[in-house]
């Protein structure tokens, strides 16, 4: 079971989860996973912040009798951050962002680290052996078994997706979030970085509450319109 999210608004939006067609299956890719049929607990999942829905059809997903795992995708600046906060924080999961660990690696100078620099640093993809192992390994983590996780920009091709698969990880929902071009361009030139407290405003729609956060702002060096419009 997965699902679309539209998140068309210019500022953040709340999260809808609108209950697929036939149509969004066939024509955007929708991805579907099997529940699973062993179970220990039992969990409901739906929107953080469902009661502005503009779609009149929520989604809601039960899990029973075991932790929630939970797979989350969208283009730069599509709202994944807000939204993966939202979640986590409500259904008490582990974050577990891809692109968090390839940094982490790249913090601790190791080799694997150096070689997904040379990638990140030209906005490719750090080819699988790297990423794949590297995204099991934290999954294998007694937190993320215990209580559940949300992944964050992974799978990215189908060899990512297969490969998790083969290691008996598999999500109960899927969520894809979509938004325009234009507004995921406006979105990443805009965005700047704090790094004192690590809090991402937006120069236009989530400006910095003072003068002096202003001037300490910076700008990820991917953070390119480029990037936007070539995102896969
Ligand atoms: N699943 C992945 N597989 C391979 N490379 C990845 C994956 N996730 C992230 N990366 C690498 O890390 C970079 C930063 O990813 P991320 O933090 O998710 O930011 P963004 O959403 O801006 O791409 C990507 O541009 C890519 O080089």
């Amino acid at each position: 079971m997965g699902c679309i999210v539209n998140l068309n608004s210019a500022a953040t939006a709340s999260l809808r989860l609108p209950t697929p067609t036939e149509g969004d299956k066939k024509e955007r890719g929708f991805c579907c996973f099997p529940r699973r049929r062993h179970h220990r607990r039992h969990h409901q999942f739906r929107p953080p912040s469902a009661p502005t829905a503009t779609n009149s059809r929520s989604h809601s997903l039960t899990v029973t009798n075991e932790a929630l795992n939970v797979m989350i995708s969208g283009a730069p600046a599509s709202g994944k951050g807000t939204q993966c906060h939202l979640i986590a924080d409500k259904y008490g999961l582990v974050h577990i962002a891809a692109g968090d660990l390839l940094r982490a690696e790249i913090a601790t100078g190791s080799e694997n680290g150096k070689r997904a620099k040379q990638y990140m640093e030209k906005g490719q993809l750090v080819p699988d052996e790297i990423a794949v192992m590297m995204v099991k390994d934290r999954l294998l983590k007694p937190d993320s078994k215990e209580r559940g996780w949300l992944l964050d920009g992974y799978p990215r091709s189908l060899s990512q997706a297969t490969a998790l698969k083969g290691f008996g990880f598999e999500p109960h929902t899927f969520l894809l979030l979509e938004v325009s071009e234009d507004l995921l361009v406006e979105r990443v030139v805009g965005r700047r970085l704090d790094p004192v407290t690590g809090k991402i405003y937006h120069l236009k729609y989530s400006p910095p509450e003072t003068e002096e956060i202003a001037a300490r702002l910076t700008q990820r060096f991917d953070d390119t319109e480029e990037k936007a419009r070539i995102y896969p």
